[in-house]
Formats: structure tokens, sequence, C-alpha cells
């Protein structure tokens, strides 16, 4: 039935009136029509177009990438899928166009360009979609202000807490890094204020004013780290990256980037940084072309990097290139004099952050706290102040309030008492896929190491023989609460 309605009418001739009607038809209802190539070149454009882009006419436009003159373009996307996108909003000189992309093939289904088109002017039909689009801009518009707010550090140097001698050396040398505006390279064990410190510097900083950013090198993967700090420049990627997406060093621009645990970065990423902070230019990935970044660099690692160099594990000039101004943190076993005044900061932190009375700490607590070892430093400290706060209800925590806390925080990770055998058969095992017997093992082990190590990661990693990266991932997967 089909074939003879077929054999009787001209279906290509109609189909192809149609296609033409059709495109005059949106030529004539949108103000903006363009075509680009297979290689997303702009191909055409009409004069409409161009002057509501700002250009002198579709000569300016020709045969430039299309991102160059569109920067949220996605009609890359459709030439490289050779799928349409038919109902889209882009934003551009801050008014929002409806947008309709689609593929041009040819004969043998080849993509060989696309065409666009875009509405602005006579958006009346689709007013409530603009407008709910245009609400969602303005609260993406708020919580950026708000990030970049958050963004701006808010301790001081002061802030870190420390009346030994040692810590306020420390501390005078921390205000003259400020000052200086060189890198500055943090070294101490885990937990003993590296971070604290960094934000301190900036803020005490000509640089206050502008953006603090962190990055914890170990837990972001390897393959994901040059994209986190330099960039994806648009089209490089499809995808999440199409847009393109500015790396750590461009948000950082003109303020602080704290590089936090820099012993862990890989070899081919060490390079990298080290041209970036010897020339202040970055390059995105999937661009040629280099973009000039004014960024202070305070790095910080637990790690002896010195001992890194020596093993081939960390490269020597980018080791002399951060150690420019080097501050050691001294672990606290080794400035138990900061030990009292700690204690009161944290307790009154506590006890504002819990709504509870603040606790005080009796002469026999201070001796146990003062007699231990410390690996977590001041974040254990901290952990076990507040631990110890939940399981009494005492305004003074006592020596045997910690017993348990501390001793338990220093035993190797803990094994069960073997059950008593019991008489006759053993009852049976009960028997699930293996992989869920696994990965509640695993979620165990995790759990049992955060908890030992009262959510010291870099110990917890150590203690279970993984990479951070790797614990930081499983945490996620597992979707354990820590701190
Ligand atoms: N001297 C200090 N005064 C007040 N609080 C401190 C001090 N040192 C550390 N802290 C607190 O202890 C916790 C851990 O500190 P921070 O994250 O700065 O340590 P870190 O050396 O950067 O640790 P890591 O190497 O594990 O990243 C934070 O909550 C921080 O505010």
């Amino acid at each position: 039935m089909k074939t003879s309605i077929a054999a009787s009418w001209d279906v290509d001739g109609i189909l192809r009136v149609g296609m033409e009607s059709l495109l005059d038809l949106f030529d004539d209802s949108c103000e903006g029509t363009m075509a680009v190539d297979d290689h997303g070149r702009i191909a055409w454009m009409n004069e409409k177009y161009a002057s509501f882009l700002g250009l002198k006419g579709p000569e300016e436009a020709l045969g430039k990438a299309v991102e160059e003159i569109l920067p949220n373009s996605r009609m890359r996307e459709v030439v490289q899928t050779g799928k349409p996108i038919l109902l889209d909003i882009m934003m551009i000189r801050d008014q929002p166009l409806v947008v309709m992309r689609i593929p041009l093939k040819d004969d043998s289904g080849k993509v060989i360009g696309a065409l666009g088109f875009a509405l602005y002017d006579r958006l009346q039909r689709l007013k409530p979609l603009v407008s709910k689009f245009s609400e969602l801009q303005w609260a993406l518009a708020n919580t950026q202000k708000e990030l970049a707010q958050l963004r701006h550090t808010k301790y001081s140097i002061s802030s870190f807490v420390g009346v030994s001698p040692v810590s306020l050396e420390l501390k005078h040398r921390a205000r003259r890094a400020a000052q200086l505006d060189t890198t500055v390279l943090l070294l101490g064990e885990t937990g003993t204020g590296k971070e604290l410190l960094a934000h301190g510097i900036h803020a005490a900083s000509g640089r206050a004013g502008r953006p603090f950013v962190g990055i914890n090198i170990a837990a972001v993967p390897d393959t994901l780290l040059e994209s986190e700090f330099f960039g994806v420049s648009p089209g490089a990627y499809t995808g999440a990256d199409r847009k393109g997406r500015d790396g750590k060093f461009k948000i950082a621009d003109g303020g602080t980037l704290f590089l936090d645990e820099v012993g862990d970065m890989p070899l081919q990423v060490q390079a990298k940084l080290l041209r970036v902070l010897q020339e202040q230019e970055i390059e995105p990935l999937g661009s040629n072309t280099v973009t000039k970044v004014d960024v202070r660099v305070i790095a910080a690692t637990s790690h002896d990097l010195k001992q890194l160099v020596a093993e081939g594990k960390f490269r020597s000039d980018l080791y002399y290139r951060l150690n420019v101004l080097p501050i050691v943190l001294p672990p606290l076993r080794d400035r138990v004099a900061d030990l009292d005044a700690l204690c009161e900061h944290l307790l009154e932190q506590i006890a504002t952050r819990t709504g509870m009375p603040q606790r005080e700490l009796t002469p026999s607590a201070r001796a146990l706290l003062a007699s231990y070892n410390w690996p977590g430093n001041v974040r254990e400290l901290r952990n076990a102040l507040e631990q110890a706060g939940m399981l009494t209800d005492s305004l003074a925590l006592s020596a045997e309030d910690f017993a348990n806390i501390l001793s338990s925080s220093d035993a190797p990770a803990a094994a069960a008492e073997p059950a008593l055998k019991p008489e006759g058969k053993a009852p049976l095992e009960e028997v699930r896929p293996l992989a869920e017997s696994i990965a509640e093992l695993e979620r165990k082990s995790i759990k049992a190491a955060l908890d030992q190590t009262h959510g010291n990661k870099a110990l917890a990693a150590r203690m279970l023989g993984i990479s951070r990266a790797t614990l930081y991932q499983k945490i996620v997967d597992h979707k354990i609460v820590s701190d």
C-alpha cells in the first residue's frame, strides 16, 4: 500500500520542498541564522545575527572557529555527533536566546556541517521557559558570588593558636612570608595546621582581597590533575567539559593557590607545574594558546621532600623552586607548651558548634594529654576532646574520659576477639554473593581505620596500605561520613 502511494507521488520532491520551506520558515521566524562546516568553522551567517553579536558584518565571523564568536556554542557538538539539538537556551551578551541546531549531511550520510537558528526578539510565546531559565541563571550567579566570598579566607595568622617559642617563631616567619609574595613551602606532619597557616598567610598578604583556592593533590586522581590545574579549552572534549572549564590557576588569578600534599604529585605534572611557576602562564588542555596568570603558590606536604628527591620521586628543580621560604610546623608532641592554649581554644570551638556548655580539663587529663604522642596532631586533639565530651555529662574532663579514646587511637588495627567455639556442630555460615561480602569487608576496614585515626585520612590510608586518592574515592563510593 505504502509503495503504491510512494510510486504515484514524487516523495523526494516533496521532501526537498518540505525541507526548503522549513528552512525558509526558520530563517524567516528566527532572527539569527548561521552555518558551520565540518570543522566547526563559521561558513555563513545572516546580517541580523552578525549585528546582534556586535560584529561589523558576517565577513568578520567567516572562517573562524565558532567558539571564537559564540563562546557557549554547541554547534561543534552537533557536527561531531551528527545529532540535532532542537530546543536550547543560550546566553549571549546577557540575553537569553532560544536556539535550534541541526546537522547537515551529504547523500552518504556524512556530516558536512550544521545549521543554527536563534530567536531573541520574538520570545513572547516562550516566556515561561525563558523566565524559568533567567531565574535559574540568577540563582547560579548568587551561588557563585557566595562561593567567591567563601574563597576569601576567614582565618588570620593569629587563628593559629600557639604560645610556645617555636609557635611564636613560626607565626613570625608566616607574617614575613605574607609580605614577601614569594612561594612558601609548609612542612609538617598531618594535622599540624599547614592549611590553617596558608589561609593566614594569604589573609595577611596584599592578595587578601583576591581568591584563596586550595587543591588537595592526594585526593585528585592523577589523570585529572592537569585539567584541575590548568583547565580545559572549549571544544577540547565532548561531555561535561564540552564548554571548557577554568583550572585552579585561573580561578586563583590575582590571589593564592594552596597546593596541599604537593609531594604526591606525579612526575609529569611536576614538570608542567614547574613551567607555570617559572613563566606564570598556563596552557589549558586542548588549547595551544597560553594565558598569563598572577598566582602566589603556597605548597604544603607531610612527606620528607628531600627524601623524595633522593628517591627520584620528586624533581629537584621543582623542590628548589618551592623551597624559597620553608616554614616547618613541628609536631604537637614537640610543643607541649601549646597544649593548654590549644585545648582552651578547641573546647570553646566545640561548645559553640554543638551548643553544649564549654568543658574544662582536670589536671590529670592535662598530664595525660601532655604525655600522649599525637600522631594526628591538632586534628586528633580536637577529635579526642570532642569524643571525650560526648561520653560524659561532667563539665570537667578527666584522664579517665580520655583513656579509651587515646589508647585505641594508637593501637594496631583491632583484631576481633576470637569467638569461643560452640560445642558440637558449627552453625552454617550465611552465603552471599562474593562482591557483596567483599564490599562490606572493605567498608568496615575503612571505617575502622578512620575511627582509629580520628578521621585522619593520611594515616588511615597508610594503615590500609592504599593511596590517599584511592581512600578518598572509596569513602565516596561507600558513602562513609567522616571529617
Ligand atoms: N595551631 C592551631 N590552632 C588552632 N587550630 C589548629 C591549629 N593547628 C591545627 N588546627 C586545626 O586542626 C585541624 C587540622 O589542621 P590543618 O588542616 O590546617 O592541618 P594540615 O597540616 O593542613 O593537615 P593535613 O596535612 O592532613 O592536610 C583544623 O581543624 C585546624 O583548624
